[in-house]
């Protein structure tokens, strides 16, 4: 078998054996195993992240995501969702059943257990504690904190070259996922998030990260489809805990979400308000609407590359690609499967020309760079899945407009 072009998975520890304490000293401190407690430095749906220090490691910072192995109040709301949303009907239901609390959990750790990658933040330790029901998922701190993307008058706070060095990270990181045949599912400003010296950004949440044993060590060029198998007994186990068929699911954020996840709703609109009509459009906006293709194309790691997409199209001009003015989920992905979208006159806080959309420049003339950025950004947003860019294609000149061959070397100041 070839050695894969990428460091080897991760060894992440799991510990069976859990000892809580207070610190000897006045400020008693909360200490689990070897770990200094500090403050929490966020909450997520299904648990609480602090950030820590590792005692036995020279104090190294570490984040500790908490979860509660069992969810009761959760996992009645999804019992209750699943016996409330019709399974028959034109749509598929918004909020699916992705199972129980602690079947998340594992597949969460599955796939965090695969991941050794710059770009993608690193699981160290699994703290199982049986006997309060509770799981301790030690990563490395992740100390700069969320991408800021814009500012209260939603317009953009990053400068052009920064929103290129951003996603030149989040490229090299979804490649490695990728390959691992790790669809991340969830790509979005929120969850990619800057090391403490403000030079890195990793790639974080794997919470509806789903792994494609189809899709699993074929590339990222090519077809979208792939055809990968199991290759070892992990493999194996991987395919237990990961049904394909989950992926026709609805998980993400809906303004991220790709024509094809929410495929039903560009074949049948809902009637949408005058209010919900597209207000991203403007003059710039090229007025082709394209037909959805007959069939349900299928769900593979495309969808990440249109969620690049709209993240690309968030940083660069401080709002989503596709808005409804009612906060009405269905207009939304009706407007997603079948409106375009607009540019404004200016991308970045540095106020670069978009000039327009539709560059046509000639192949051995580069457009300038605000052309080049829409000409990537129509390829990444291209509702045809099968037409849209590979991350293979992202690399290759002239549109390589992130600079991906080029080592990172601009500190980003905030
Ligand atoms: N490795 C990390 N280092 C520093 N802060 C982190 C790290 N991971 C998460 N956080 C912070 O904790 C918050 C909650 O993270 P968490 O993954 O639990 O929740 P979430 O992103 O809302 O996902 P979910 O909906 O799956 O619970 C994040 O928004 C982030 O601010």
């Amino acid at each position: 078998m070839s050695r894969p072009p990428f460091d080897p998975a991760a060894d992440v520890r799991i510990t069976h054996t859990v000892h809580q304490g207070r610190s000897a000293d006045h400020s008693r401190d909360v200490i689990l195993n070897h770990y200094l407690r500090g403050p929490s430095v966020g909450k997520g749906q299904h648990g609480t992240v602090y950030k820590c220090w590792d005692l036995a490691q020279n104090n190294t910072e570490v984040a500790i995501k908490v979860v509660s192995r069992h969810n009761p109040r959760a996992d009645r709301l999804n019992q209750l969702k699943r016996k409330r949303i019709p399974r028959s009907g034109p749509h598929l239901p918004v909020t699916d059943n992705l199972g129980s609390q602690e079947y998340k959990i594992k597949k969460e750790i599955a796939v965090m257990k695969l991941c050794r990658h710059p770009h993608v933040v690193r699981l160290l330790e699994v703290i199982d504690d049986k006997l309060y029901q509770k799981v301790y998922m030690v990563m490395e701190f992740l100390g700069g904190g969320e991408i800021k993307w814009r500012d209260s008058d939603s317009n953009p706070v990053l400068r052009v070259d920064q929103s290129r060095r951003i996603c030149r990270d989040v490229i090299l990181g979804l490649e490695y996922l990728h390959f691992q045949g790790i669809i991340h599912r969830d790509i979005k400003p929120a969850n990619l998030m800057w090391t403490s010296d403000r030079r890195t950004v990793k790639i974080t949440d794997f919470g509806v990260a789903h792994i494609s044993a189809a899709q699993r060590f074929v590339g990222s060029g090519g077809s979208q489809t792939g055809s990968g198998a199991a290759r070892s007994d992990g493999d194996a186990d991987l395919q237990l805990l990961f049904d394909d068929s989950e992926l026709c699911k609805t998980a993400g954020t809906p303004s991220f979400l790709a024509p094809e996840v929410i495929f039903d709703f560009g074949t049948e609109i809902p009637p949408l308000s005058s209010s919900d009509a597209l207000i991203a459009g403007d003059s710039n906006s090229a007025a082709t609407l394209q037909a959805p293709a007959p069939h349900r194309p299928p769900i593979t790691k495309a969808i990440d590359v249109w969620a690049l997409g709209v993240t690309l199209y968030c940083l660069l001009f401080g709002k989503t690609p596709f808005r409804v003015e009612s906060n009405h989920e269905f207009a939304l992905y009706g407007v997603i499967c079948t409106q375009d979208w607009g540019v404004e006159e200016f991308m970045g806080f540095d106020s670069i020309p978009t000039e327009g959309r539709q560059h046509n420049c000639p192949n051995d003339r580069p457009c300038s760079e605000g052309g080049e950025i829409i000409k990537l950004l129509e390829r990444l947003l291209q509702k045809d899945m099968h037409k849209r860019i590979t991350l293979d294609e992202v690399k290759v000149p002239p549109l390589e407009i992130l600079c991906l061959s080029q080592p990172s070397n601009l500190l980003i100041n905030l």
